[in-house]
């Protein structure tokens, strides 16, 4: 059969934890065919981030042309962009589609890879064209200019007019998540926290996940749903072992690391 497609546009890890690499094993767990566009090549393992090199405008936009010119694509997620203007290029060739954006700005480790400019063309450009946004609570206080509850930032973002999926991950007890759509209540989505730190790339995995939901034809909230899920699961499986010297990679293989 076949599959639904979805992109991902984003930087590299070459850890393969987090951005593109976990972006499309994602996609593929979850049936979908990922295609990609890089915005950035970073050298980086379990332990942190050593150095950023940004992919040229025109290379961006290439790409993006590209995979538009040929396959349908059904859902679109958006990762680390570096520059201001790759943040405006994409808000001017993506409003319309089903548009996941997970504002990738701070890595755990610090390292800045969204600076104020790239937070202000977010504001001014691709927040408004996204149709849900992914960020953390540190995140949401960079986009929104102050700190305040999880609740109150993800109403004030989704009042800029995505829907919004403000995330919060930990490892003890419970996580929450608030969704809130424009103009309405912000509703809290607990789930199970799973006690591991092999977490690297969880954030980049929910969108993804989420994205590929929403090519798949999910409607928003079974999207939210089922990305959940996934994320959980997956956890659950990077439990189980050992990789690297610092935060693991959240888990891209199956639930029993066999072969799919
Ligand atoms: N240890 C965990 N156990 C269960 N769910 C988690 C855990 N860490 C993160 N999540 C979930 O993963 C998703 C991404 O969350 P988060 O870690 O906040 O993203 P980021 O990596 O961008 O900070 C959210 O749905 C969150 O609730
Ligand atoms: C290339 C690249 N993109 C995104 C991230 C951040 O990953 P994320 O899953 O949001 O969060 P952490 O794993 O950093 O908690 C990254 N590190 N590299």
């Amino acid at each position: 059969m076949t599959p639904a497609v979805a992109l991902t546009v984003a930087g590299t890890d070459s850890g393969g934890a987090a951005g593109i690499a976990a972006d499309l094993a994602t996609f593929a767990a979850l049936g979908v065919h990922g295609a990609c566009v890089v915005t950035a090549v970073t050298a980086q393992d379990t332990t942190g981030i050593r150095d950023v090199h940004p992919v040229p405008l025109a290379s961006v936009e290439s790409q993006l042309d590209a995979v538009l010119d040929d396959l349908p694509v059904a859902a679109v997620k958006t990762g680390m962009l570096g520059t201001p203007e790759v943040v405006e290029l994409l808000a001017r060739h993506l409003a319309g589609r089903p548009l996941v954006v997970d504002p990738v700005l701070v890595a755990t480790s610090g390292v800045v890879l969204g600076d104020e400019h790239v937070v202000a063309a977010y504001r001014a450009h691709l927040l408004p064209a996204a149709t849900v946004i992914t960020p953390n609570a540190h995140e949401a206080a960079v986009l929104l200019g102050r700190a305040t509850d999880p609740a109150t930032a993800a109403a004030a973002l989704a009042d800029t007019g995505p829907a919004v999926v403000l995330t919060g991950g930990g490892t003890r007890g419970t996580c929450t998540d608030w969704l809130a759509l424009p103009g309405q209540r912000p509703v809290a989505r607990t789930h199970r926290a799973v006690p591991t730190t092999n977490d690297h790339g969880t954030g980049c995995t929910f969108s993804a996940a989420l994205a590929a939901h929403l090519a798949r034809g999910a409607d928003l909230d079974a999207a939210v749903h089922h990305a959940g899920l996934f994320t959980v699961r997956q956890l659950d499986v990077s439990r189980r072992w050992t990789l690297g010297r610092g935060r693991g990679p959240v888990a891209h293989t199956t639930p029993t690391g066999e072969p799919a």
